[in-house]
């Protein structure tokens, strides 16, 4: 056992973890996770955004808890950048197929600074890419941070990764949940949307269960899975041997 790990461990026990080393997780029920406002006050009119991705009608969903989310919608590069696209934008979510979802939690470390310890900001390009190809939506769900624990608390959980915890363990050593994210605001948006019936771009089963236990039917999951690199391969790792996250990285 490295330094490491026996401080790790001492921490770990200090702060009252109570996972066993390499159990596997299992997810709560979501309404054990506390619980933001699903009341929505207001949601825009679709505008189009053209990215290195390729073109997207964006809007916004604002909650009476004062959270704001976007959903991205993939158009295609000669869409109409007037007024009159909105009529046209509903047909864009009507296919024969299930529309294509990714619900991508925010992660600013990842997806702002291109941190490598997760696999997020990658995930969020190459979702992009897919959806566009499918011609699906990205709803960027903004009070995820962490999965659920804010960003302070995720960079102290770095630290405690920092001398050997897991991701898992590192949320319990603080005495967090493991997984805090609420869904229910997003199964709001995708209601409003009409989307109750979608393909979903992830790795994670855990998402789908708790998507459909909020009355949105997955008809299957699209894998988003990316390049391990030095720094986030432990933490694949873990995602898939303690989160069943369906990756292969090894
Ligand atoms: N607490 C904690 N959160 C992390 C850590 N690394 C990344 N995250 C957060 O994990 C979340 C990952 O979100 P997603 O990529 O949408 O979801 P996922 O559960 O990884 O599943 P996929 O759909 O396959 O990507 C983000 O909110 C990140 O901020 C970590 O070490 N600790």
């Amino acid at each position: 056992m490295s330094s490491h790990d026996i401080e790790a461990e001492e921490i770990s026990g200090r702060m009252g973890a109570t996972a066993v080393a390499g159990a596997q997780w299992k997810v709560p029920p979501q309404e054990l996770v506390p619980s933001s406002d699903d009341r929505l006050v207001e949601s825009t009119a679709p505008v189009i955004v053209p990215t290195p991705h390729g073109k997207f009608a964006m809007r916004a969903w604002a909650f009476a808890d004062g959270t704001e989310h976007i959903s991205a919608t993939a158009v295609p590069d000669d869409y109409p950048t007037n007024a009159g696209a909105q009529l046209e934008f509903n047909a864009l979510i009507r296919g024969s197929e299930p529309h294509a979802v990714r619900v991508h939690s925010e992660c600013a470390t990842g997806d702002l600074f291109g941190s490598l310890r997760c696999d997020c900001g990658p995930q969020l390009e190459q979702g992009l890419d897919i959806l566009q190809g499918l011609g699906g939506t990205m709803l960027y769900i903004r009070n995820h941070e962490g999965r659920g624990i804010g960003l302070t608390n995720k960079l102290r959980a770095y630290a405690l990764q920092d001398v050997g915890l897991d991701t898992v363990d590192a949320n319990l050593a603080l005495g967090l949940a493991q997984e805090a994210r609420d869904f229910r605001q997003t199964a709001v948006i995708l209601k409003e949307m009409g989307l109750t019936h979608i393909r979903l771009v992830t790795n994670n089963p855990f998402k789908k269960e708790t998507l459909e236990g909020l009355g949105i039917t997955v008809d299957r999951l699209i894998p988003d899975e990316i390049e391990p690199n030095a720094s986030n391969q432990k933490y694949l790792n873990t995602k898939r041997d303690r989160m069943s996250h369906k990756l292969s990285s090894s």
